[in-house]
């Protein structure tokens, strides 16, 4: 059995996968946890991947890896291949500022028809214009920029050469200075936010495309702080019976959010995720060029298009009224389920990480509508529930403006698990709701973009896919009508 890996580093765990390269079986996997935070030393998410990996058994039979990721995150190298400071991530709002300028200076409506995006804080692009002008000698120590699975994947590359950073279309499209369209880096867009272009951009890989892994010699994979064990011996000595000595192909990896659709095996319905961000996305022919900013005109993993929308605020939301309950999240979902559609009018507006879709950085999360009957434990879990699938509904019909099929939601990521969610997104959605089982859909993405640089072809090997359960309700207007009035407090200040 030919056997590949899918490796998904997120915003808080490191997730590894491996299955059967020809029909998709999982055969095991592992994770490890990030730490917290909004600035990560890119070294941890090495860490993670190293003990995730082990937690899986190691790489012993896998003949290709692939490494999706959390986009956007800038990870500057200076000239020796060193990180210059911690990795700033999509969910850090500091540039805020330098997003608002950026779009200013060439109006949104021309940034939506050169790439595709309007700046907002979580794009690569305007923590560069940050770089520069807060951290001025580390923008200048700059020598190459890459995103979070670039990195892994040059890591696991083990060359340490600069000119081996390698990385796809799906995520560069989400930098701010690429354009999907042509397939090609945007210099004049990269000098307005670093005041320079003369830095290393990674290579962008075709979608079966591959290099190799440990490729480097003994001496390069020391100097990248491996010390005296070589990359390969590292990989493999974590299983047993490692295939130390064959060549092991290492895909272009891809953006978490275009794993997550190659995960779930693409179709008609537009995919929901709730993990530290809310996202929806589809699949679509033609790039979104949207000057509101809302839809992200995004680029899938197989040369196709990725419109998105997407939230700071989703299962993170949830465990945050948990622990403002003082329950644990089971028991969030049985308050939530145990109160009416609506909450007895109790309104949650989730802006606890600040927010980006309505983009509102500074913004925090409110209460609305509490009276004395009202406010108990069930109606405030409902209603953060239905705040956070409420700020996704708006998504939803951004990109139903788009031309996506919006007749049937598919939902995954962390939060997909709870009952409440699973049976309170219809009446919010107002569309029946699909939930694939359990799984890892971003690594699984991965392992199957791996099994692809073995396969060939024009398209993906297909994959059985998971049984998946259906979840339908009648539709609650008044829930989305009140909290759109609640929102609109803040859009109007
Ligand atoms: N039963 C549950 N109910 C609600 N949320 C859950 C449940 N189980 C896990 N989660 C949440 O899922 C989130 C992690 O999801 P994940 O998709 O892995 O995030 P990310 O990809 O951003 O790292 C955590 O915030 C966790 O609390
Ligand atoms: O910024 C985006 C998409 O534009 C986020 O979706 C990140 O890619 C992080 O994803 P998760 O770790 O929450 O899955």
């Amino acid at each position: 059995m030919t056997l590949v890996a899918g490796i998904d580093s997120s915003t808080q765990s490191c997730k590894v996968v491996v299955r059967d390269a020809e029909t998709g079986r999982l055969v095991r996997e592992g994770r490890a946890a990030h730490p917290d935070g909004t600035e990560v030393h890119p070294s941890h998410w090495w860490s993670a991947l190293r003990s995730a990996l082990a937690d899986a058994g190691g790489l012993s039979g896998v003949s290709a890896v692939s490494v999706a990721g959390q986009q956007h995150g800038m990870v500057c190298l200076d000239e020796d291949g060193k990180v210059v400071r911690e990795a700033l991530l999509w969910n850090d709002t500091r540039s805020a500022a330098a997003a608002a300028s950026l779009t200013d200076e060439l109006g949104a409506a021309s940034w939506a028809a050169r790439i595709g995006l309007v700046p907002v804080a979580s794009f690569t692009i305007t923590k560069l214009r940050w770089l520069a002008q807060h951290e001025p000698a580390n923008a200048k120590r700059t020598a190459a920029v890459c995103l979070p699975h670039d990195w892994l994947t040059w890591r696991l590359r083990g060359t340490g050469s600069l000119d081996d950073l390698v990385t796809d279309r799906s995520d560069a499209s989400g930098t701010g200075y690429f354009d999907s369209a042509s397939n090609a880096y945007v210099p004049d867009l990269l000098s307005l936010a670093l005041g320079r272009s003369d830095v290393v951009l990674p290579r962008v890989l075709g979608p079966a495309e591959y290099t190799v892994l440990a490729a480097g010699s003994r001496d390069e994979t020391s100097r990248l702080g491996l010390g005296a064990s070589d990359l390969r011996d590292e990989l493999f000595r974590l299983g047993e019976g490692g295939r130390r000595d064959e060549t092991v192909r290492l895909a272009a990896g891809a953006g978490d959010n275009a794993a997550a659709m190659l995960g779930v095996g693409g179709g008609a319905d537009v995919v929901v995720s709730l993990g530290t961000s809310g996202v929806v996305t589809a699949t679509a022919d033609v790039r979104a060029e949207d000057p509101s900013g809302i839809v992200a005109g995004f680029a899938d993993a197989t040369g196709r298009y990725l419109p998105l929308a997407c939230t700071l605020n989703a299962a993170r939301v949830l465990d945050a009224t948990a622990r403002m309950l003082g329950v644990d999240l089971t028991r969030l979902s049985e308050l939530a389920l145990s109160a009416p559609a609506g909450a007895e009018g109790v309104v949650m507006v989730p802006y606890l990480e600040g927010e980006r879709t309505p983009n509102l950085p500074d913004a925090t999360g409110a209460l609305h509508g509490l009276t004395l009957s009202n406010a108990t434990p069930a109606n405030i879990a409902r209603a953060a529930v239905e705040g956070m699938l409420c700020g996704l509904a708006v998504g939803l019909d951004a990109l139903a403006e788009q031309g996506a099929d919006v007749s049937g939601v598919r939902l995954v990521g962390g939060a997909a698990v709870s009952p409440a969610v699973r049976e309170i997104a219809p009446t919010v959605f107002g569309v029946p709701v699909t939930v694939p089982a359990p799984g890892e859909y971003v690594a699984d993405g991965a392992a199957r973009q791996a099994a692809w640089t073995l396969s060939g072809g024009a398209t993906p090997p297909e994959w059985t896919l998971a049984e998946s359960t259906r979840f339908e309700a009648d539709a609650v207007p008044e829930v989305r009508a009140r909290y759109g009035d609640a929102a609109q407090r803040y859009l109007s200040r």
